[in-house]
């Protein structure tokens, strides 16, 4: 975390993000864009503003009840909110301008209770714990801990551009640290506070920002140069671009989505990565799909979900977020595999995928799926657990086609 106080007028910024997000209901990176454009912070100030914010949201819950406020009175009791987060983490207090105190003795008795209270100490809503107990059972204590966690930051070396090897080099000499990740064989952490996307080696396309479980996933689509493949669900094109990388630019790509603006940023990504192959489609109706039955040798279908996994990362969702919208998009799930499956040819791989640790929006959709449709055949399946590796959570499962119907 920190090792010296935020200055009076990160404090405030920080609270005027918190206001955007609990008050407005802005997500929390268009609250980061809005409130840092056209200030000129220096990165290591930006990467404080940063995690205290974020560490606020992940444990909001908790960090309220230590100074007695509501989430809903932020903007008036954002100054009491900051003094007992730099109570918590035993910092000197900021030096803000009209700052409410706390009552350092009734903080000391809040936090002893808190501490028997291990919802509450992981930042954990009451909805959001039970739905983690009834489908994770004795996992969820871990995952909900690990959730609390700060992010680490990844990023995948375009291998269009370069070897990770010489992304690293090329980043040091931009005076960017990094380290390798083991087991992902794409993926680097980096280790400092760097203004990343001012990095001449960004600027031309030698890496994206992609966490390593989301890495994990792309990698399971194993698509080989010359291959027909269909990302269904591409949104802005994080794993669509790792596909293009595996394609090593031959073949064809297809990222589709019901969203044109997503599509569009997709082009803009795909330009700067050198992924030529890639071709965007928005799907207007079922019609879309029609067209393309049995003709992709993959298609992955990284379908809408609750994004239980990513908490650590979009750790605001947590607070705008119901437990209604679960059964809502597990029908969407449902709908996606079952209509979207039908592009995929006799003898090609179909991967289904979620940044979701919820078995009901995993395996047990994945069963519901084969049960039905038994010319799919179960290849193999991960489950990417926030508390196992660090990165975030994921879920993905590999079925083939094996005949036509
Ligand atoms: C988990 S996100 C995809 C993230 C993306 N694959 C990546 O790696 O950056 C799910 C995407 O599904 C899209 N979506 C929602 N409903 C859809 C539908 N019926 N068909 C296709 N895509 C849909 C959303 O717009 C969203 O971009």
């Amino acid at each position: 975390m920190l090792t010296f106080p935020l200055s009076g007028s990160s404090s405030e910024l920080v609270i005027d993000v918190l206001t955007m997000v609990l008050t407005d209901g802005k997500p929390l990176d268009r609250a980061y864009s809005h409130n840092f454009s056209g200030r000129q912070l220096p990165p290591a100030e930006l990467a404080r503003i940063t995690t205290v914010t974020g560490d606020i949201l992940r444990r909001l819950n908790l960090y309220c009840e230590l100074v007695d406020i509501q989430a809903s009175d932020i903007e008036r009791m954002g100054s009491k909110l900051l003094n007992g987060w730099h109570l918590f983490h035993e910092l000197d207090l900021p030096k803000m301008e009209y700052a409410l105190p706390v009552d350092q003795d009734d903080f000391a008795q809040k936090l002893a209770e808190a501490k028997t209270k291990p919802a509450l100490w992981d930042g954990c809503p009451e909805w959001l714990d039970d739905i983690g107990a009834a489908q994770l059972g004795e996992k969820w204590p871990a995952e909900r801990a690990a959730l609390a966690m700060p992010p680490k930051r990844y990023i995948r070396a375009n291998s269009l551009k370069a070897s990770r090897e010489e992304l690293k080099q090329r980043l040091t000499k931009e005076l960017v640290a990094t380290n390798e990740v083991e087991g992902v064989e794409s993926a680097l952490e980096v280790r400092s506070d760097s203004a990343l996307f001012k990095t001449a080696a960004f600027k031309e396309g030698f890496f994206e920002q992609q966490d390593a479980g989301s890495q994990l996933v792309a990698a399971a689509v194993d698509a080989k140069p010359g291959m027909r493949v269909v990302d269904a669900c591409a949104g802005a094109g994080g794993k669509t671009l790792h596909i293009a990388a595996q394609m090593q630019g031959k073949g064809r790509l297809l990222a589709m989505d019901v969203e044109q603006w997503k599509l569009d940023n997709l082009k803009a990504r795909a330009r700067r990565a050198g992924a030529h192959n890639v071709e965007t489609r928005i799907i207007a109706s079922s019609k879309t799909i029609k067209r393309l039955k049995l003709t992709a040798d993959r298609v992955l279908l990284d379908v809408p979900c609750s994004g239980l996994g990513v908490l650590k990362r979009n750790p605001d969702a947590k607070w705008r977020d119901t437990p209604e919208r679960l059964p809502i998009l597990m029908e969407l799930q449902k709908d996606i595999l079952q209509s979207y499956s039908r592009m995929v040819k006799v003898g090609g791989i179909l991967v289904y995928a979620t940044c979701s640790i919820m078995p009901d929006e995993n395996r047990n959709q994945v069963d519901a799926f084969l049960a039905a449709n038994p010319h799919f055949s179960f290849i193999d399946d991960e489950e990417i657990l926030v508390s196992e590796h660090g990165f975030d959570g994921f879920y993905l499962a590999r079925m083939e086609r094996v005949s036509e119907a």
